[in-house]
This record gives structure tokens, C-alpha cells and sequence, in this order.
């Protein structure tokens, strides 16, 4: 069977909600394929319970139906579901670099891009490309949309993180509902400022302009508010040395960037501690920003 690994990722980074997004180190889906008369589905791995094997219902299974690329398809998950670390996407990316393999159907990266959003489509009610871009190039991503649909601008980073995951869940979909349809224009300003600061930090593969930029009085107080102990566990990390904490995604995962590779460990234990002291259970993941979905032979 062709394997692919396809990483979680973390969209928004404050600033940027649903156009930045970075891959991450870890965790990650594998997803097997070979070719079928027609698309069944296995899902083994954590929160497998949660996630559906019909392929009308599984975001590999609305990519598969985008390549015509009918396959039987096994995806091992490392990626939570409802965690915030881009988990339904993870599947979609990982199906998408598989099965235009598998087919021999030649697109490239970037076009992948849209056919793997039809997973997120699936699931969260729209096509945002915000964590299948990174999962499927790697780096930090950003993604704009126009009347042709969605583009993607890409650069490499490597920045130290920490990924600290609360046994707790939130959709995606109930998470988009807490959105402001609008906002006051001082908000939107410091909003473009931060997101600009991010921007050119991911460039230079600078933590503090990053953790400087991760910022955003519209949509984070409002997602933070679903997550308990958020604003405990945002503090511990800075006081630990993070440069900017932010909800990962829909929540309920949040991310710290770091400054040095071993400043992770201290902060992933203020993290740990403080969701402790809430009375909550979390892991941690100390990672970096990564590579986009790897492909492996047979
Ligand atoms: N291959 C898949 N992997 C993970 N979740 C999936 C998959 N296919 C469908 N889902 C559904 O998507 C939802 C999780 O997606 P989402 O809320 O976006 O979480 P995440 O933030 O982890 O991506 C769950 O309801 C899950 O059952
Ligand atoms: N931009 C989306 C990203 C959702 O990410 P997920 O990892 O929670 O699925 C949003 O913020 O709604």
C-alpha cells in the first residue's frame, strides 16, 4: 500500500484567522490506499470511536471522490479529532498526496490544496484551506481567496513550539459560531498590524516578531472563552519564557512559540501544570514548525 504521513497543524496564530496556518512536527495521520472498485474506509488510532468509516461522512472520503480515485483506504490517527491541530484535515491532506499517486493523477502540491479542502467542507460546513495548506506543503502558510478560489503563499520556518492539548474537545463548526460578524475598525487595525508582524517574523524565522503577532482582539477572546483554564495556561507559558500564546485553530489545543528549542520543557510543564490546577488533564507536544505530508513507497 502507498503511505503517506500528513502532519497536524495549527491555522489562525491569533492574527490570521482563516489565512495563516504552520505545519507542525507533531503529531501526525498515516494514511494507507490501494486501488478498489470503490471507497471503504478503516480508521484505527486515538479518537478513532469518534470518527465515521462511511465515506460520505470521513473527509478522506470526500477526497477521494474529488480525484475519482475510488481506494481502500486506512488511516491510522495521531491527531486528536475536535483538538484544534487540524485532525480532519490531516486525513484529507495525507488522502489527497496518496491517491494522485495512486492514480497517477499529476497534480501538484498547490493543486491539491482545493481537492483537500472538500474534506473540510465535509465537516465544518466550508472549504477553508487554512489547515490543509500547511499540512500538505509545510512551513507557514498563507492562504487568500479570490473569485478563482484559493491561493497560497508558502515559506519555510522552523520556530521551537509547544503544543499543549487539554483532554477537553470543541468543534470546529460550534467554534466558527462565536465568530463576530463584524468588528469595531481599531480592532480590525491592530488585527492587520499583528497579522503583518507575524507575517514578516515566519519570513525571518523570528520568534519574537512571531509570538509579537499572535495577537487578535476579534476572534480569540471569543474561542478562548470555550476553553477552560485558557487564560491560566496563556500566562504560565509567557511567564515561562513563550513569546506568543494563541488558541490552536477552533481551540481546544493552544500553542506557544519559544524562543530556543530548550526553552520547550519549561514551558510545556507551566503549561501542564496550569490546565492542572484547573482540574483539567492535558498532553504536551514540544515540536516545531515542520514539513508538509511525506510520501512512502510500499
Ligand atoms: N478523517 C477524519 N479525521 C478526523 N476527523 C474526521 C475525519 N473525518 C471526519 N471527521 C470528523 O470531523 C470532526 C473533527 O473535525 P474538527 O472539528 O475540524 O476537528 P479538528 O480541529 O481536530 O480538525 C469530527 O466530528 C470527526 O468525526
Ligand atoms: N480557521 C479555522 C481553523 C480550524 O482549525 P481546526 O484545527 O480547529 O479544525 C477556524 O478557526 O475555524
Amino acid at each position: 500500500m502507498l503511505t503517506v504521513r500528513a502532519p497536524a497543524t495549527s491555522a489562525n496564530l491569533g492574527s490570521g484567522f482563516d489565512v495563516f496556518g504552520i505545519a507542525l512536527g507533531a503529531p501526525a495521520d498515516i494514511v494507507r490506499v490501494e486501488r478498489a472498485p470503490e471507497t471503504t474506509i478503516t480508521v484505527t488510532g486515538t479518537g478513532s470511536e469518534f470518527i465515521p468509516e462511511d465515506p460520505a461522512k470521513n473527509t478522506v472520503g470526500a477526497v477521494a471522490d474529488a480525484l475519482d480515485a475510488p481506494a481502500r483506504i486506512e488511516i491510522d490517527k495521531g491527531i486528536r479529532p475536535s483538538s484544534g491541530l487540524g485532525s480532519s484535515a490531516a486525513s484529507a491532506a495525507g488522502a489527497a498526496v496518496a491517491l494522485n499517486e495512486l492514480y497517477d493523477r499529476g497534480y501538484s502540491r498547490d493543486e491539491l490544496v482545493p481537492i483537500a479542502a472538500e474534506g473540510e467542507a465535509l465537516v465544518s460546513g466550508e472549504a477553508h484551506a487554512d489547515n490543509v495548506a500547511p499540512s500538505l506543503l509545510g512551513g507557514f502558510t498563507i492562504v487568500s481567496n479570490d473569485e478563482h478560489g484559493s491561493n497560497v503563499t508558502q515559506v519555510d520556518a522552523s520556530l521551537p513550539l509547544v503544543v499543549c492539548l487539554p483532554e477537553t474537545t470543541v468543534s470546529t463548526r460550534d467554534a466558527r459560531g462565536v465568530v463576530p460578524e463584524r468588528a469595531p475598525l481599531a480592532d480590525i487595525v491592530d488585527t492587520v498590524s499583528h497579522a503583518a508582524t507575524l507575517a514578516v517574523g515566519m519570513a525571518r524565522n523570528d520568534p519574537e516578531l512571531v509570538g509579537q503577532g499572535m495577537t487578535d482582539e476579534i476572534v480569540t477572546p471569543e474561542r478562548s472563552a470555550l476553553i477552560d483554564g485558557y487564560e491560566a495556561v496563556r500566562e504560565a507559558a509567557l511567564d515561562a519564557g513563550a513569546t506568543g500564546v494563541t488558541v490552536s485553530g477552533a481551540g481546544p489545543g493552544v500553542l506557544a512559540v519559544c524562543r530556543h528549542l530548550d526553552h520547550r520543557g519549561r514551558v510545556a510543564s507551566a503549561m501542564l501544570d496550569a490546565f492542572d490546577a484547573a482540574g483539567i488533564e492535558s498532553r504536551a507536544y514540544q515540536t516545531r514548525v515542520g514539513e508538509g505530508a511525506q510520501l512512502y513507497g510500499e
